[in-house]
């Protein structure tokens, strides 16, 4: 029988209600999610969501109220005290703010789960050097965290989490309170690392540019439940629920007001459509093509198109001269539109075009 790889996370009809004296709060309501070995697996969602409950209950912190999570096939719930050990060796996690003992040296604080689990310390010692090398922290053993920049600080997290070589890491908004240069190098890291290692990732973020940056296959989490998941650039591409357009919306910059206005003063007289083709993963934008189509009655405007795991994402946008239908751009996108056509009889005899 072929070997299945270690770290996978089932969740099953997941749900968490929290009870305290002030009343009950839904927090989770009928996950049902598989996250595959070796995959980088985003959890994004707006600020109360429920993230970080359905993260928590990955290494059991948070325990559901219903339903069960699976990793690598065996239900968590019914593990022993001295299996839940085991599992959360077998789990690592790094936090927003790190989570480092300041009066310990980055050498001890990376140390402190093999120290815990009785590991010999000739063996500590190489495999704390050997983790070390491998986030970029040579030379850095004997230093406390007050002397380390956020990102440093992160890279002892992370670490830390990956000392006890787990299967699967768990990342708590591990970038929020960084710079966005130095969260790009711990994204890189952590990717790097999952390529390396073959370890499972599962991050929560409320940014989707964290998302693009790394993950394979995202959920997004609105009120408790889950309203749309798949593959990043189809998410990207083509966003169903509005709680995704709403997070997606931060990254979106569509014609820059200074372009529009420049456009707008400038059109060529005569019948002239400025046209958008969107690119949501499909095709992949050729000019040449487009140029052809439209008879070499095309001028190009703009264009914003990034690639996502191998898939054009954006929009381009061209001006079409006289004669030329928005619709004859249709093979070459995922979709076309008319922004605006200026008509000659639409031009004033003087002055400029208001739109
Ligand atoms: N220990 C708790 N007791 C009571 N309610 C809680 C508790 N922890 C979380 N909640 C509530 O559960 C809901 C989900 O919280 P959770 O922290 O999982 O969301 P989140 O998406 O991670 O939010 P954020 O991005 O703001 O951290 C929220 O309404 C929150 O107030």
């Amino acid at each position: 029988m072929a070997q299945r790889r270690a770290g996978t996370v089932v969740f099953e009809n997941l749900g968490k209600v929290y009870r305290s004296s002030a009343g009950e709060v839904t927090a989770l309501r009928d996950i049902t999610l598989n996250i595959e070995a070796g995959e980088i697996f985003g959890i994004i969602g707006r600020s109360g969501a429920g993230k970080s409950s359905l993260l928590r209950t990955i290494n059991r912190l948070e325990s559901p109220t219903a339903g069960r999570v699976l990793i690598d096939g065996q239900d968590i719930a019914q593990l022993s005290a001295g299996e839940l050990v085991d599992l959360r060796r077998r789990i690592g996690m790094i936090f927003q703010h790190f989570n480092l003992l300041s009066a310990k040296t980055v050498r001890e604080n990376v140390a402190l789960p093999l120290r815990v689990a009785g590991v010999p310390a000739d063996e500590i010692r190489i495999r704390v050097d050997q983790v070390l090398t491998l986030v970029g922290l040579d030379g850095k053993g004997e230093t406390y965290p007050s002397r380390l920049s956020g990102g440093q600080k992160q890279r002892v997290g992370i670490a830390r989490a990956l000392v006890s070589r787990p299967e699967i890491l768990l990342c708590d908004e591990a970038t929020s309170a960084l710079d966005p240069e130095t969260t790009v190098s711990i994204l890189r890291l952590l990717r790097d690392i999952n390529r390396r290692l073959g370890l499972t990732i599962v991050l929560i973020t409320h940014e989707m540019s964290v998302i693009r940056e790394i993950c394979d296959r995202v959920v997004v989490v609105e009120k408790g439940e889950t309203v749309e998941q798949g593959p990043v650039w189809q998410v990207f591409g083509t966003p169903q629920h509005e709680a995704t357009c709403a997070l997606l919306q931060p990254l979106e910059t569509g014609l820059p007001e200074d372009l529009a206005d420049r456009l707008r003063a400038t059109w060529r007289a005569g019948d002239e459509t400025l046209a958008e083709l969107r690119f949501s993963g499909s095709r992949t934008p050729d000019l040449a093509a487009i140029g052809a189509a439209a008879g070499g009655r095309v001028r190009l405007i703009a264009s914003q198109v990034e690639r996502i795991r191998g898939h054009a994402i954006g929009q381009v946008l061209v001006a079409l001269g006289a004669g030329r239908q928005v619709a004859d751009l249709a093979p070459f996108a995922d979709s076309t539109r008319s922004i605006f056509t200026v008509r000659r009889s639409d031009i004033p005899e003087r002055g400029r075009v208001i739109m």
